[in-house]
């Protein structure tokens, strides 16, 4: 470097460096300083990536739900590295079965079985042929089959012989077909809830696995075609210890109010309906104050009398009724409390059970959400919205109501008003929700990535994939390295412009 240029190093701004040989030196501990914090950056930064990206793909599960009404195949999939985390199922697919559910083929148990292999032939399309063997699979019977077993214990016994034999005939990790408890079907409802929506732990800013600050979880509701389903977290004790269930998820306890309500779900519920009002009618065409003036139809005794939910009947099965629809939405609302009214039913009867006092926000799905989302009626209204819009509905005449939907199928069309009257007389007569606790249910299909019901729940628990203790903190690890590695990158993308404007200024003399 030429002479002149030490002397205009002094009159530079960086006039604190007195000669060249300062300023090699101050140079060289940047350059040092540079090269450190580049290496050890690069070094946490490979570090970081195999501690956060684990080894490398995804897992797959099926769990079939065997409803009263229907059969769905639900196929998930998550991060094989973070199968403890919450909230990191995905849903990839969901399969209709053809035809009824399971418990519709009590007389044909292999026609059950063969009713899944539809959705299986899809579903296994979607899982890799490598990972086909550990994928397990499942099937959770519910209502429908509860009630069959009270019926015929051997053919609901035929029926799940049928379905295992079926899915064991897939390459896949066969983990078993049975009928859920009514509190299992509740409590898994409401393990789904809160999973997908990470109530019950979740990665706090300097990435540490914390329970949430308010440590308040979801309550759940479900309402299917046999059976409803209400679970959620009290702020009382819980006095009646059969609708008690006690969990430890993540290292936290949580004890549940839990109760399913055989022979309350819609479609079983709208059958004591009828029975009550050909009771009470003493007749053969029946008046029926929840379905649409001009509507009209005729049912065998048979069909009305088939389920176990109803007292048998004397008299000719083979006979039919004729209901003609009065379309009065408070004429039905008064008949649907009657059905809940169980003078007959003595002390043990199961519809006797009330909740405890509601507290926090409640899920409301199944047939919750597809009766209200069809009324419009899942944007949070008030409960006189929704009462005033049912009986509104209740009101429209059966070939105005075909007009206004034609691609409607009729026998979903035609109850909706009895439906959409006996859930807001199930949530305010039997769970006590009133004008102001009604802005806590939120009617939704999915939260997440998934839909909400039992099914996640319990393949969640079915694979372990919800620890009772906390989980290590890998991630806060991982994020602490991330950290380290962010300020080392820094350091050296500041030295590294300081030792380009010295650069600069060395060149310049
Ligand atoms: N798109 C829909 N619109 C209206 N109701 C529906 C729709 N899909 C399903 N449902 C109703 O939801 C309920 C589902 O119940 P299901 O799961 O089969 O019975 P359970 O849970 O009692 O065994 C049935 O009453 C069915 O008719
Ligand atoms: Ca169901």
């Amino acid at each position: 470097m030429p002479q002149s240029s030490s002397g205009s190093i002094e009159s530079t701004a960086l006039g604190n460096m007195k000669d060249n040989g300062k300023g090699r030196a101050a140079l060289g501990i940047i350059l040092a300083l540079l090269i450190g914090s580049a290496i050890i950056a690069l070094v946490l930064s490979i570090v970081n990536w195999t501690s956060i990206a684990g080894p490398p793909g995804f897992k797959y599960g099926m769990v079939f739900d065997a409803g009263s009404s229907h059969t769905s195949l639900f196929v998930y999939t998550w991060p094989a590295d973070k199968e403890n985390d919450t909230g990191i199922v995905n849903q990839i697919d969901v399969c209709e079965a053809p035809g009824g559910g399971i418990s519709s083929y009590a007389n044909d148990p292999p026609a059950a079985g063969a009713s899944l292999r539809s959705c299986l032939d899809k579903a296994i399309k979607l899982i890799p042929e490598k990972q086909q063997k550990e994928t397990p699979i499942l099937l959770g019977a519910t209502a429908g089959m509860r009630l069959l077993r009270l019926q015929d214990m051997v053919a609901a016994d035929k029926v799940l012989d049928e379905v295992s034999k079926t899915m064991k005939e897939y390459p896949l990790n066969f983990r078993g077909a049975r009928i859920l408890t009514g509190n299992e079907e509740g409590s898994l409802g409401w393990i789904t809830v809160n999973y997908l929506l990470k109530s019950f732990v979740t990665c706090s800013f300097a990435g540490k696995w914390v329970h949430p600050s308010q440590g308040e979880t979801y309550g759940a509701m479900d309402l299917g075609g046999a059976s409803t389903q209400m679970t959620f977290s009290p702020k009382v004790a819980i006095t009646n210890k059969s609708t008690e269930a006690v969990f430890k998820l993540y290292g936290y306890n949580y004890t549940v109010f839990t109760h399913s309500y055989l022979c309350y779900g819609k479609d079983q519920a709208l059958k004591l309906l009828l029975a009550k009002l050909r009771e009470t009618q003493k007749s053969s065409n029946i008046d029926h104050p929840c379905y649409p003036t001009g509507y009209t139809t005729n049912i065998t005794l048979s069909s009305l009398y088939n389920s176990p939910c109803l007292n048998t009947t004397s008299g000719d099965l083979t006979a039919q009724i004729t209901i003609k629809g009065t379309g009065d939405p408070t004429v039905c609302q008064n008949t649907i409390q009657e059905i809940f009214n169980f003078a007959a039913c003595g002390t043990d009867c199961e519809f006797n059970v009330y909740p405890p006092p509601l507290t926090g926000d409640f899920y409301a799905f199944s047939a919750f959400y597809y009766i209200f989302d069809f009324l419009n009626l899942t944007n949070r209204e008030s409960m006189s919205t929704v009462r005033r819009t049912i009986d509104n509905f209740c009101l429209q005449d059966w070939n105005r109501l075909k007009q206004r939907f034609p691609t409607e199928k009729e026998d979903r069309l035609s109850a909706y008003c009895a439906a959409g009257i006996y859930i807001i007389t199930l949530l305010e007569n039997k769970y006590k929700f009133n004008s102001e606790t009604w802005s806590n249910i939120i009617f939704a299909k999915q939260a997440g990535n998934a839909d909400i019901g039992w099914t996640l729940g319990y393949m969640l628990n079915l694979t372990n994939m919800i620890p009772s203790e906390a989980p290590l903190e890998y991630i806060g690890r991982s994020r602490s390295l991330w950290a380290a590695s962010l300020f080392f990158i820094v350091l050296s993308l500041v030295a590294a412009i300081i030792l380009a404007l010295l650069y600069l200024c060395f060149q310049r003399e």
